[in-house]
């Protein structure tokens, strides 16, 4: 087992440094990173992906390629369009809403991105749940006229009934993300009336094979998205976009684009806007696992959180 701890190039979803912990087994490497906010009963979801890729394996793609949205985290205007224009890519998702006022500056940074695209491009923005009803209208219908179009916004509101509200008033589509992978039962979420598309992500779910039940269960079409793994758990989740039975939409699983570095040679980075379908994570190579090794406390803290997850994941249910 190794630590890692990579720092990332912008602060996202309040995180400066990456951690998790690479576990080698019969079928190849797994990854278990839950984010510190997350207790150990929710972290044993994370561990069953792991354990899936490392002891088991993944079922097998019905594609070879997916295409990826570049994700453009809260910066300034132009650092955006020289992300997007760099990207390769042909879709973007633009994080909006970090604080209270920031209306103006999410309009700018929008502006940017479709100056970046070009008017084939699309963009759809992730609100993470900040927004009231009316507010998530009024911003929506302001986002849609300076980005020239949104193909839908995620999880706009928290609840599932405030999604429903939102998509009666607006003509964006919504996507549900934290209403499906935070509920206590993904399986029975019922998003069908509250949203368009179902962002979809295994390593919060317990893995490829119970990622594809939820994406069945929720009746819509899926987006695959990342949890800002390295490239060993970013390959469970092309390996789940991989295996769905339909893939409309880019998946957001470019996001090692906003670390500043990997545990691997074979770093998953999209190539003119697409990933491929790794059959197994790519090996870690010995010295990045040195140059990105965690501190010898942080390393204790996650063996630690190892165990207790464990545990947890193997209590008899
Ligand atoms: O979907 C993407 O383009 C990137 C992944 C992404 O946005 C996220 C990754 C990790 C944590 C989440 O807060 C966030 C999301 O809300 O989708
Ligand atoms: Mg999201």
């Amino acid at each position: 087992m190794h630590v890692y701890s990579i720092p990332l190039r912008t602060r996202f979803r309040g995180i400066t440094v990456r951690e998790g912990l690479l576990l080698a087994g019969p079928a190849g490497w797994g990854e278990f990173c839950p984010f510190e906010d997350y207790d150990d009963e929710v972290s044993a979801r994370w561990l069953a992906t792991a354990v899936e890729a490392a002891e088991v394996g993944w079922p097998e793609p019905v594609r070879e390629r997916i295409p990826i949205n570049c994700t453009v985290p809260v910066i300034p205007a132009e650092r955006a369009y020289e992300l997007v224009a760099a990207s390769g890519c042909g879709t973007a998702k633009v994080k909006v809403a970090d604080h209270p006022d920031s209306l103006p500056e999410d309009l700018e940074r929008l502006a940017a991105v479709r100056d970046a695209l070009g008017p084939d491009g699309k963009i759809r923005v992730d609100a993470n749940a900040v927004w009231d009803v009316d507010t998530a209208v009024r911003w929506i219908r302001a986002m849609a006229t300076a980005a020239g179009g949104l193909e839908y916004v995620e999880q706009p509101c928290r609840s599932i009934e405030e999604l429903a509200l939102v998509r009666r008033r607006v003509d964006v589509r919504i996507a549900a993300d934290e209403s499906i992978r935070r509920a206590a039962d993904p399986l029975r979420v019922e998003v069908r009336a509250a949203a368009d598309v179902a962002v979809i992500k295994c390593t919060p779910l317990g893995g490829v094979r119970q990622a594809l039940r939820v994406a069945e269960a929720t009746g819509l079409p899926c987006v695959v998205s990342s949890a800002l793994e390295s490239s060993v758990g970013l390959a469970a989740q092309l390996a789940l976009a991989g295996a769905l039975p339909e893939l409309d939409f880019a998946c957001g699983l470019g996001t090692l684009s906003l670390f500043t570095g990997d545990v691997t040679r074979e770093s998953l980075r999209p190539v003119d806007g697409f990933l491929p379908v790794p059959r197994v994570a790519p090996r870690p190579d010995p010295d990045l696992l040195a140059t990105y090794a965690a501190a010898p406390d942080r390393v204790q803290h996650w063996t630690r959180r190892y165990e207790r997850v464990r545990a947890v994941l193997n209590r008899p249910r």
